[in-house]
């Protein structure tokens, strides 16, 4: 296993009947670096991250975590291998609580024996206070303890968006892949999400892959950033590289 690498994606391809929606993305994240992926709507980012998450199976190419193969995983075996994802809409479970959506997330990443459970033995409920005092802990980081028994549907949109947050840290993931995190938050609570994500990389040593359209957080947190339009890489490099990039200039950022 290359130790720089925790992600690889090789001439990722991916086709919608006749759109070739990813054509041929390349891309590299190393321990705890915040890597974006930016392009105008409709570039192919949320596909690049389905097909990277296992909720596509991509038309061909390979993604290789720590060094072995995911892209013909599916989903949970990959979030299993410790790299988990938020969704563009918020997807929580709605009806329950802020705590219980924190447990269920737990409970469905850890391979468990049932009848341990249902034998109560001492260490099925050891293992079940740790996850509350994980649980606890993240709502801790994430600012919601106040609202640890409120339904989750309840919480103000920002408030949904860190909650979806923690409910990926709980199952202490290495990579935290995040689809527009920053849609729909008033400009407090982006501020709060970029200090959020700066304090996760650094206090938790936690990789984060971002596509974002937000282009101040962007290059405000990225450590490098991927350039897509029409489905192809157009560029890779700094924030400052990308943001002094003809192409980029043309393609991307001269569209605002
Ligand atoms: N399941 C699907 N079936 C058919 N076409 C799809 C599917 N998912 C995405 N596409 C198409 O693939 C292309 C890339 O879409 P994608 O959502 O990946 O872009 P994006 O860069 O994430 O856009 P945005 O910034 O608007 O979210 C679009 O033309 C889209 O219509």
């Amino acid at each position: 296993m290359a130790e720089s690498k925790l992600l690889s994606v090789r001439n990722l391809s991916m086709r919608f009947g006749g759109l070739l929606a990813v054509d041929q993305v390349n891309m590299e994240v190393r321990p705890r670096e915040v890597v974006s992926i930016i392009g105008p709507n409709g570039a192919g980012k949320t596909t690049v991250f389905n097909c990277i998450s296992g909720f596509y199976r991509p038309t061909s190419g390979e993604v290789l975590f720590e060094g072995r193969p995911m892209h013909r995983l599916p989903g949970f075996k990959i979030a299993r291998a410790g790299m988990v994802r938020t969704f563009q809409n918020v997807r929580l479970f709605k009806e329950m609580t802020v705590i219980e959506n924190l447990l269920v997330a737990q409970h469905m990443q850890a391979e468990r024996n049932l009848l341990k459970g249902l034998l109560l033995t001492a260490g099925y409920r050891r293992r079940e206070s740790e996850l509350m005092d994980r649980a606890a802990h993240w709502l801790e980081r994430v600012g919601l303890v106040d609202f640890a028994n409120r339904e989750a549907g309840n919480l103000a949109y920002g408030q949904q968006r860190r909650l979806e947050i923690a409910r990926c840290m709980v199952t202490r993931p290495r990579l935290l892949m995040l689809d527009e995190p920053a849609a729909g938050l008033n400009p407090n609570e982006t501020r709060d999400l970029d200090r959020m994500i700066v304090q996760l990389k650094e206090e938790e040593g936690i990789t984060v892959l971002l596509i974002e359209h937000d282009m101040s957080l962007v290059m405000g947190i990225s450590d490098r950033i991927y350039v897509v339009n029409q489905g192809k890489p157009l560029a890779e490099g700094s924030p400052e590289e990308v943001r002094r990039n003809p192409e980029v200039i043309k393609a991307y950022l001269g569209e605002e």
